[in-house]
């Protein structure tokens, strides 16, 4: 039987600025779809995972694009619940050059923020499912989807679903007062798979790279770094069988370096490196690098490092894609590890 994935949390209306126009010159904007989860979800599905995407939505003309914008990807939308009033913004404005992106929230009482533990029923969202993936934004949102996500975790957990996570630390939100570290550190102890970088690790858990890790016997030194956090974090969740992070250097608004780690508790496994020049949409790489993983875990159980380099080309080809999610195919992922970057013309 296929192996099924849900994934949960909030999708939003991305609101762009056209091109690189900054907010004061906008006089319309771009209309997409886009959420950490929902982008999950939407890669998964592209690569022909039978997917859920579970959230609550207003039960208005709003909610129903972004249910059909899922259902458009091929992500299952039966599970989703639907009450409250509105659908969470997100405006973005595209930086160039030296000027970086910026992200304004305009989420607050969004239907997903209000999701109450009891609305959905996990038992019956998790028959059949093999993985859970949620990130750190759903947490940060509210106190009552914070609850909401430990209550899945908990279920999943008992019904033997692997659950990953991407730790996706948002420093616009954590608004309300809840304990970061706390909650954080209890539904992270869930997880057989964590995804997030040194500033992840740093805010939710006061977790930093040791000096004396920090040797670079030939390596890159961000990836040495990371080992001594991934150690860390191992140590303070023992569930986690792999801890992983993307290797993203940023060189300007339109060019990165991109590659990625997995540390498995024994090994650390790392990626090539790209350039990725001429970067089309940036937001969304770190959930298509998440949606490669998943992929890859899945479809090559014995082979981790075949996981992670799909995951990593998967995410560069999202920065060639407008809007939030990755519009990929695994042919074309394949395509590029297989060392195929020409960009040429297919007749
Ligand atoms: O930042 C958020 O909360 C979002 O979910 C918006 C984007 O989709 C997300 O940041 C991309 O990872």
């Amino acid at each position: 039987m296929a192996k099924r994935v849900v994934t949960f949390g909030e999708i939003m209306l991305r609101l762009a600025p056209q091109g690189f126009l900054r907010f004061s010159q906008a006089d319309n904007f771009d209309v997409v779809y886009g959420g950490g989860e929902s982008n999950v979800a939407v890669s998964l599905a592209n690569f022909g995972i039978p997917v859920d995407f579970v959230t609550r939505l207003p039960k208005n003309d709003i909610g129903e694009c972004a249910m059909m914008e899922m259902r458009k990807r091929g992500v299952g939308v039966e599970n989703i619940v639907w009450g409250g009033d509105r659908l969470g913004i997100y405006f973005l404005e595209t930086g160039a050059v030296s000027r970086g992106s910026k992200v304004v929230y305009d989420r607050a009482h969004s239907a997903m923020s209000e999701i109450k533990p009891g609305m959905v029923d996990w038992e019956k969202v998790f028959e059949g499912v093999e993985w859970f993936h949620w990130t750190g934004i759903t947490p940060a949102i509210s106190q009552s989807s914070a609850d909401a996500c430990l209550e899945a975790v908990k279920v999943a957990s008992r019904l033997g679903v692997t659950i990953s996570t991407d730790l996706n630390y948002r420093a616009k939100l954590w608004k309300y007062g809840g304990d970061r570290e706390a909650i954080m550190t209890e539904l992270t102890s869930y997880c057989d798979v964590i995804l997030g970088n040194e500033e992840d690790a740093e805010m939710h858990f006061g977790i930093k790279p040791d000096g004396a890790a920090v040797q670079t016997h030939g390596h890159d030194v961000k990836a040495e770094a990371f080992l001594s956090v991934c150690q860390q974090m191992m140590k303070k969740f023992p569930r986690a069988k792999k801890v992983i992070t993307t290797l993203r250097g940023s060189i300007s608004a339109s060019h990165n370096t991109w590659a990625g780690v997995l540390y498995d508790g024994k090994e650390m496994l790392q990626t090539r490196q790209y350039q990725i020049t001429d970067i089309v949409d940036r937001v969304g790489g770190g959930d298509s690098f998440m949606g490669g993983l998943i992929y890859g875990l899945l479809t090559y159980p014995n082979d981790d490092q075949r996981a992670l380099d799909f995951a990593v080309a998967a995410s560069c080809l999202k920065h060639t894609i407008k809007g939030d999610a990755n519009l990929v195919s695994v042919d074309e992922v394949t395509k590029l590890m297989g060392g195929d970057a020409s960009g040429r013309v297919v007749r």
